[in-house]
């Protein structure tokens, strides 16, 4: 993995802290590890109950973890299926960048446009105080919007390019909340792999 051409951006905020590699893998990678994950990744959809309403999940997701813990997230219990070597290599990749340690990685496909992800912060028990979590994405490139939870004007946008890592920090997942909005465009499918240490 080359990291010479990929330009680091910090962005520190109030009570977070973001870190954005655009090219954490080159074009060639990226391409290939998409099509990888795509194809081998064992894709599930789960349903989610809104407000006392039961609908599919908008999008296809998977967990897989070094241990056998259910991981519990708005109202959807996962059972984790062991790494593949692919997926420990990524692993790898984004520890060494990253200097944390990760046991779980859940990962979703956004089909299309219509897929999405809404306003949520990655708080659960299990992830503990001032989680860190490291994002990366393949494939078609789409928003990902976070705002502070009471600070109004504190809200931004970042396009998640192919093969990038957004690495999420400090108190954000307590402060902020972020989503994946749908998008009117006609656009191919998305990866994304958020690693996670799940006690
Ligand atoms: O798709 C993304 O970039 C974000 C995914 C996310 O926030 C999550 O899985 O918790
Ligand atoms: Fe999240």
């Amino acid at each position: 993995m080359d990291l010479f051409s990929s330009e680091k951006t910090i962005y520190n905020l109030p009570q977070a802290e973001l870190i954005y590699i655009p090219q954490f893998y080159k074009q060639t990678e990226a391409n290939s590890l998409f099509k990888n994950l795509l194809d081998n990744v064992i894709w599930q959809q789960d349903n989610i109950t809104l407000f006392g309403k039961t609908h599919k999940q908008p999008r296809l997701t998977a967990l897989y973890a070094e241990n056998n813990n259910y991981y519990t997230y708005s109202g959807i219990t996962m059972k984790p299926h062991p790494f593949s070597k692919l997926l420990l290599k990524i692993k790898n990749d984004v520890e060494s960048v990253s200097k944390h340690t990760f046991n779980s990685v859940l990962i979703n496909l956004y089909r299309d446009g219509k897929d999405s992800n809404g306003w949520h912060a990655d708080n659960e028990k299990e992830l503990g105080t001032n989680p860190v979590i490291a994002s990366v994405s393949l494939g078609a490139i789409r928003i990902f919007k976070f705002k502070h939870r009471t600070l109004k004007h504190e809200n931004y946008k970042l396009e998640l390019e192919h093969g990038s890592l957004l690495i999420m920090k400090g108190e954000m997942q307590h402060f902020w909340l972020h989503q994946i909005p749908k998008t009117k465009k006609d656009i191919g499918e998305r990866i994304n792999l958020t690693f996670r240490f799940i006690a």
